[in-house]
């Protein structure tokens, strides 16, 4: 899937014509954030399937457009690749094609409902449930569809039989039960246990009420332990950022990941011993996980020899330590194992976006996708580095400097902060659209003349289970605020960069960084750009609790406890229909400023966009917004070298989201 300056469409890579095989499947040619997910093949190979349109939260769907159309809510569709007609199956997400590929089950509101593909009987609902429905597995015979409802506080595991059409419970005990998984022989469904809700918390959480794996028989309500996690490290469950969280092997044992090390790494558990195993010790956390068909070996994406990298590795337990398929110079993730073998993946680099790659044996890999646009021709390379944090937290970055910065003529810098907070930023385009984004930014502040430190501060992953967790994180005490300060004085430190002229932009979590860093430190940042941002954790504590001393420690912890200090200019973005972080919370901050600082303020409301923006046109905005900005109160100090990106190859870099041979994850 491709975003094309918002046109998003499926495509077709043909391994065998390399570069000429590219052919679009879908005609989507305008701009108007229609979503495509869950894409997978149906009727063997014959057909895609996929997920268009919008799982609308809050009961509206959003009106990007203004057009009262309202984007159009998810629908399942089918395009025959040979002829290109695309049907739409039925309204709802969350597809799964059945192991022999002619029907799908997936999820509209609380049904759980069943299609077949070749379109020889209509959908039907299989069982209506309670609670919201996620975490689909087909037994292997494809007569059973095991899945998660969460509600009231607890989740369990249900199973659907096809044949008895009757739906039966395992029992949770008022627990959390997630991602249910067969065994080999369809006899036994696998499932995680947690004594505490799986939410990400925006303050640190290394550990919690230990979680566990367990079985239960098909047909049977009760389950039985095969596994707990230790207290301490690794007793807070943590799933991967891509793949399910559990794979029952066919020699019997269970693969899932677990920080016991401080580092998210896969085991494996004996499922009749109860016997475990690390099988990728080491500095390194995985990523992504994806099963070969032969439910033995597994392939995995980790940063195993450079904490600030992804690579594509092949495990078969049992059969030795992991093999490394590609280099660790790119970043592969988000890798697929075919029937036949071949292994795809995502691959992307500092100067090539992200595109499908074919791996062969000799880590050879084939792009699958057509040369760069000459606009793209020209990117700063980065310099991945590592400073310090004044308590000693050591902070990756990686610096992008302009061609032509020097110490004889030191250009403005601007410090990007990433959202999350739990991502991670790489020298290369991300395989997160709204991170793709953002890397497509920083290089368009690179060619206006200045340099650009992009931060993994504190809080994000790829550095292990402390890093992530930290002390006194979020809304307990805003310790990732030393990072702000440490990435302002690494910049003080370089010859190239002008100390005086010195700003911060940031997304969402970024905005927040953005935000405490005026807040508290206007000395060491210029002017700053906060972009749908957190500014009063307090807002998060009911009204009843807003006395509590959690919710004070949180107001304390949020800039507008610190806006009489916010001296720098700064312009404050937020999209109208965001329902992450609510508009409100830019409203709110706008006012402290007005009440206590002199500080001038610029906004930029992003009419009807989401809080990820979902049209290049909105994100053109932003990318114009944020530069204009920066050159006004930045300055330029070198004219930039800019290569002529009007024209055949292209839409010029401040209109891009996705070029041509992205793909959307
Ligand atoms: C991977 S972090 C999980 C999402 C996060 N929620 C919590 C509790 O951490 C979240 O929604 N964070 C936003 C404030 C945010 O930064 N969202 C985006 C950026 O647009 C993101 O990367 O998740």
């Amino acid at each position: 899937m491709a975003n094309d300056a918002g046109r998003r469409n499926i495509w077709i890579a043909n391994p065998a014509d390399g570069d000429t095989g590219l052919r679009r499947i879908t005609d989507h040619t305008r701009d108007d954030g229609l979503l495509l997910a869950d894409l997978q093949w149906g009727l063997g190979s014959a057909a895609l399937l996929y997920v268009a349109g919008s799982i609308t939260t809050g009961g509206r769907a959003p009106d990007l457009r203004g057009d009262g159309e309202g984007a159009a809510p998810a629908e399942i569709r089918l395009t025959v690749i040979e002829s290109g007609d695309t049907r739409t199956i039925a309204a709802g997400y969350a597809p799964l094609v059945s192991p022999a590929g002619h029907s799908i089950a997936f999820v509209d509101a609380q049904d759980l409902r069943i299609a077949r593909i070749d379109a020889l009987h209509p959908p039907f609902t299989a069982c209506s449930v309670a609670g919201t429905i996620s975490g689909l597995s087909w037994s292997p015979r494809g007569d059973k569809i095991a899945f998660a409802s969460a509600h009231d506080g607890q989740s369990r595991i249900g199973v659907f039989d096809l044949a008895e059409r009757s739906l039966s419970w395992i029992d949770n005990d008022g627990a959390f039960d997630i991602a249910a998984a067969w065994s080999a022989d369809g006899a036994g469904v696998a499932f995680i246990r947690l004594l505490e809700p799986d939410a990400e918390t925006y303050s640190g959480r290394p550990e919690g009420l230990p979680w566990s794996i367990r079985t239960a028989g098909v047909g049977h309500s009760a389950s039985r332990c095969i596994w707990t996690a230790y207290t301490g490290p690794g007793s807070v469950f943590r799933s991967f950022e891509h793949g399910p969280a559990l794979l029952w092997r066919t020699n019997g044992t269970i693969i899932f990941g677990w920080e016991r090390t401080g580092w998210l790494q896969l085991h494996s558990v004996d499922v009749a011993t109860g016997a475990v195993a690390n099988l990728t010790p080491g500095q390194g956390e995985i990523f992504s996980v994806a099963s070969c068909p032969d439910r033995r070996s597994l392939l995995f994406s980790s940063n195993h020899g450079n904490l600030d990298g992804r690579r594509l590795w092949r495990l078969e337990p049992g059969k030795g330590a992991p093999v490394a398929l590609t280099n660790a110079d790119a970043v592969t993730d988000r890798p697929v194992a075919c029937r036949n073998g071949r292994v795809f993946a995502l691959q992307s680099s500092s100067a090539n976006p992200l595109r499908p790659v074919a791996i062969d044996g000799d880590r050879r890999l084939r792009c699958l996708a057509s040369p760069l646009p000459r606009w793209l021709a020209d990117l700063a390379p980065p310099e991945q580095l590592c400073f310090q944090a004044r308590d000693g937290t050591d902070i990756h970055a990686q610096l992008y400097l302009p061609q032509g910065a020097d110490a004889a003529q030191p250009v403005p810098a601007i410090v990007h902060f990433h959202g999350g907070p739990a991502r991670q930023m790489l020298g290369a385009w991300h395989v997160i659209e709204t991170y793709h984004q953002q890397y497509g930014l920083n290089q368009l502040l690179v060619d206006r003349g200045f340099a650009v430190l992009s931060v993994n501060y504190r809080g994000g992953t790829g550095y292990g289970l402390s890093f992530r967790e930290p002390a006194d994180f979020g809304l307990s005490g805003a310790s990732e605020y030393l990072d702000v300060e440490a990435a302002a004085h690494f910049l003080r430190g370089r010859a190239e960069v002008d100390p005086n002229r010195v700003g911060a932009y940031g997304v969402s979590y970024g905005g927040l960084l953005v935000s405490l860093g005026l807040a508290r430190a206007s000395h060491l940042y210029a002017a700053g750009v906060v972009c749908a941002g957190v500014a009063d954790w307090s807002a998060l504590f009911p009204e009843a609790e807003q006395d509590s001393a959690p919710a004070r420690l949180a107001r304390s912890a949020s800039p507008v406890s610190d806006t009489a200090s916010w001296r720098s200019p700064a312009l404050l973005i937020h999209a109208t229909d965001d329902r992450v972080v609510p508009l409100q919370q830019t409203i709110d901050l706008r006012e402290a400023l007005r009440r206590e600082s002199d500080a001038a303020i610029e906004m930029l409301l992003i009419e009807r966009e989401q809080h990820d923006l979902q049209l290049a046109s909105s994100c053109a905005t932003l990318f114009d917004a944020i530069a204009d900005f920066f050159e006004r109160k930045l300055g330029r100090a070198i004219e930039p070298v800019t290569v002529d990106r009007r024209g055949a190859d292209g839409p010029p870099l401040s209109e891009m989201t996705r070029p041509q041979n992205g793909t959307v994850p």
